[in-house]
């Protein structure tokens, strides 16, 4: 596991920066919402409103030189600056399929003091459709590249039938969600770049399983002789 970052102060980046890096990182999303990928320090600094020399001497602290005649990387410096201000502490989550296991995640406290904020509940079914769910209104299936843009979301958990997975996980994908923790039974094709974790209990059981039956031929049978070993 990593540990996290130093904060801003800790790393001795003065307090007059700190305070400019929310003002440049407003620009900068402006600019990303318009597709620009890359700006140069004069243009990002008259956006800004300050001088090109300060913003340039702000961006050193943290690390970030921009490349000569092309300038900063927007996406990159919207990264850096969100993690000196400690803003990639929250991952927006979607949860595809409100049944009863997407229902019982929604409704688990426990991810928020993780940084993990459930920002949307889609399925198909209309009778689920606007039902209200963990403080949130289920929305359809339809809508998913629209909320996962609007509500930054950046993990999609699949909690729908195995049958529905793979065309949820395409459309994640497609939409730009590249972490996927999927629930259904079922192993997804996803293209490089994206991470699929699944989370498969019975496989764990039968883990558990395995090993109890061990422990009862143990006892009933006397122990195996040390060093075998199913491989
Ligand atoms: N990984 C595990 O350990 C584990 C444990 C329990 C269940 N599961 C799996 O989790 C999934 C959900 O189980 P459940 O008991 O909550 O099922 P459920 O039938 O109660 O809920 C599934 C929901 O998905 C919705 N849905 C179906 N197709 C959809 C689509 N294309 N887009 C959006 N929503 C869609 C349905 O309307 C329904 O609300 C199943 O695949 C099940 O096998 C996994």
């Amino acid at each position: 596991m990593t540990s996290r970052p130093p904060r801003p102060r800790e790393r001795g980046i003065p307090e007059a920066t700190v305070a400019r890096l929310p003002v440049y990182l407003r620009t900068l999303q402006a600019l990303q919402d318009r597709g620009t990928l890359t700006v140069s320090s004069e243009d990002l600094a008259s956006a800004a409103g300050v001088n090109s020399a300060k913003l340039r001497k702000d961006l050193s602290h943290l690390g970030s030189y921009g490349t000569r005649g092309v300038g900063y990387e927007v996406r990159y410096l919207v990264y850096q600056i969100s993690r000196e201000l400690g803003l990639t502490q929250d991952w927006a989550v979607a949860i595809v399929g409100i049944g009863n296991l997407g229902r019982a995640l929604a409704n688990y406290g426990g991810f928020g003091t993780r940084g993990f904020r459930i920002a949307a509940l889609l399925d198909a079914d209309p009778a689920m459709v606007g039902r209200r769910v963990a403080s949130l209104d289920v929305g359809h299936i339809d809508t998913l590249e629209t909320v996962v843009r609007d509500k930054g979301v950046s993990i999609g958990v699949i909690t729908t039938p195995a049958a529905s997975a793979q065309a949820v996980a395409t459309r994640f994908v497609g939409a730009g969600v590249s972490s996927i923790l999927n629930f259904a039974p079922v192993v997804l094709n996803v293209p490089d770049g994206v991470d699929v974790r699944k989370v498969d209990l019975s496989i764990e059981l039968q883990i558990l399983a395995f090993h109890a039956q061990r422990r009862n031929g143990d006892e009933g049978h006397g122990a195996e002789p040390a060093g075998l070993e199913l491989t």
